[in-house]
């Protein structure tokens, strides 16, 4: 068992997956072995987390998710810890590994109640083992209100005790870190209390995007002593492999990056040139070999006084064919007019926001977009936040949001391009790839402009040559990165991490 941090390269498994994987491990064994095994690793876990607990509460559901619970019970009760039950489960129509488990727990003396123990304090411990995996497979299916499953719940959140989830935070659906309807937390019900989560024989999708992240907290994994031989659903997106830049390089050796966007204040009252120079300044402080910056505003200025590094160009004065474009930040209404040639001709191209908006709205330019996959030459990354990837593929933010990981391939398939679907848990997927969630990054980074330093970061990496899926993907791991390790007594703005960056390259 060991906890999840950054770094590693870990495969995520969705929920069919997960049960797939469970047949087979279990096939082999002994009955009950697995649940069994998930009951011990969980109460070792429970133990490590709360030494000094003087109650546990264990909240076990109808499933077998219920059955870890009480598996768990059993064990910490013979570890003299005092335990308290409530079980929602039917003995007559439990499935038969949790029968098992609540026989063994019953046979050990453990207390059973409907209600949580009054007082649970911080240094108490509740287990969450209300619903797993199971959720997923089911979840047309609903609770009535008055269900006692939906109080229980509610009753597991508002804990004043940590809560340790077992497999997945229950009510949030495995595979895409959304809750299941009428099972998301009502506004301001949620404790402050630390929130972990045992992953057990695989690590679940949901766990790291959306809503998943708030919801898991820690996340801990225990394989059960089985190996995962399936193909993964998604990969936790690893640490960038670090380049070492040769002594005889110059600054033709890490690529041009031209950015294009900030629309003048002239055109319609709204200047918009900041996400441009944010783009820009990134890019370089990033390691692009030398950032040009094209501003759609003839009235604009001729330098940046602050980063005097950048050159700023007309748009007819950039050779398109041999530049890494950075095209869309602040781009107003004005980038429209530049999208065809832009399409036509830069090599390596990342479209952010209004080139993404003005794509979503024109079947002309999306043929044009989707035309650049059969240039072997040219290279294409979409960096949509969930609206623009909404608007791109005609849904809506719920729709996206619903299912990151699937509207991110559906978006990469229809452009035949890298996609980065930002939010929590960004989501990067290409055709033929299998996608990766991003584990860095927090809320921190929600504060206007940190999109354009992440789309000039995407375009100084693939200006330095590598693949557009890993520059992508770097980039993102980058930026999330410096936000985990942003000092806690600073503000984090968008210029300050445009500025900070470590070089990628
Ligand atoms: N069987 C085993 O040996 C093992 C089971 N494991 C545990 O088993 C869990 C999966 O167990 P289950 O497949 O029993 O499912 P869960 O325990 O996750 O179950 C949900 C229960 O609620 C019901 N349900 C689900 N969605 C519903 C909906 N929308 N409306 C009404 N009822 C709904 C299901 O019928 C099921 O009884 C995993 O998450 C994991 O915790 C793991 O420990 C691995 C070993
Ligand atoms: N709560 C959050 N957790 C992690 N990353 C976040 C969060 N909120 C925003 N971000 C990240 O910050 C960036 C915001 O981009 P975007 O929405 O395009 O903003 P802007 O257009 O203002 O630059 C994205 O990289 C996104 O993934
Ligand atoms: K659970």
């Amino acid at each position: 068992m060991y906890r999840i941090t950054p770094g590693p390269a870990y495969a995520l498994h969705g929920s069919a997956s997960t049960q797939r994987l469970e047949a087979a491990a279990a096939a082999p064994l002994p009955l009950h072995t697995l649940m069994r095994r998930a009951g011990l690793a969980l109460a070792k876990l429970a133990r490590a987390l709360a030494p000094h607990a003087r109650t546990v509460w264990i909240a076990c559901g109808p499933g077998n998710n219920g059955g870890d619970g009480l598996e768990a019970a059993m064990h910490l009760h013979q570890h003299g810890l005092a335990v308290v039950v409530t079980w929602l489960g039917e003995p007559l129509h439990c499935p038969k590994d949790a029968h098992h488990s609540w026989m063994r727990a019953q046979a050990a003396g453990v207390c059973f109640t409907s209600q949580p123990p009054a007082a649970l304090g911080p240094q108490d411990l509740c287990i969450d083992a209300l619903l797993g995996v199971g959720l997923s497979a089911n979840a047309q299916r609903r609770w009535p209100s008055n269900h006692p499953l939906l109080a229980t719940l509610a009753q597991v959140r508002s804990c004043a005790a940590p809560v340790l989830a077992v497999d997945v935070p229950s009510g949030l659906l495995a595979d895409s870190g959304q809750f299941a309807p009428g099972l998301a937390p009502a506004p301001g019900t949620v404790g402050t209390s630390p929130r972990h989560t045992l992953s057990l024989l695989t690590l679940k999708p949901g766990l790291f995007t959306g809503a998943g992240r708030d919801a898991a907290g820690t996340v801990w994994f225990d394989d059960l002593d089985c190996s995962a031989p399936e193909t993964p659903d998604a990969w936790l997106n690893p640490h960038p492999v670090t380049s070492i830049r040769p002594h005889a390089s110059h600054k033709g050796s890490y690529g041009d990056v031209a950015v294009i966007g900030g629309e003048g204040l002239g055109q319609r009252g709204m200047g918009m040139g900041g996400a441009a120079l944010l783009a820009a300044r990134a890019a370089l402080h990033s390691g692009a070999g030398r950032v040009l910056l094209c501003l759609c505003d003839e009235t604009g200025p001729g330098i940046d006084i602050v980063q005097p590094e950048l050159m700023l160009r007309h748009f007819a004065a950039l050779h398109l064919e041999q530049l890494t474009v950075v095209a869309g930040c602040g781009g107003g209404e004005a980038i429209r007019a530049m999208l065809p040639q832009v399409l036509a001709d830069a090599a390596r191209l990342v479209l952010d926001a209004d080139a993404l908006n003005a794509i979503a709205c024109d079947a002309q330019l999306q043929q044009a977009l989707q035309a650049r996959q059969h240039r072997p030459h040219q290279h294409t990354a979409l960096t949509p936040h969930p609206l623009e990837a909404a608007r791109l593929l005609g849904a809506s933010v719920e729709q996206v949001q619903a299912q990151r990981l699937e509207a991110a391939l559906q978006l990469a398939q229809r452009f035949g391009c890298v996609v980065v679907l930002k939010g929590s848990g960004s989501v990067m997927a290409a055709p033929g790839q299998i996608p990766r969630i991003n584990p860095t990054g927090n809320a921190r980074l929600a504060s206007a402009g940190t999109g354009d330093v992440l789309a000039g970061m995407v375009g100084a990496a693939l200006a330095s040559g590598i693949d557009t899926y890993t520059a992508a993907c770097n980039a993102v791991f980058t930026h999330g990165e410096a936000a985990d390790q942003w000092p806690h007594d600073l503000p984090l703005t968008a210029n300050a991490l445009a500025c900070r960056l470590l070089p990628l390259a």
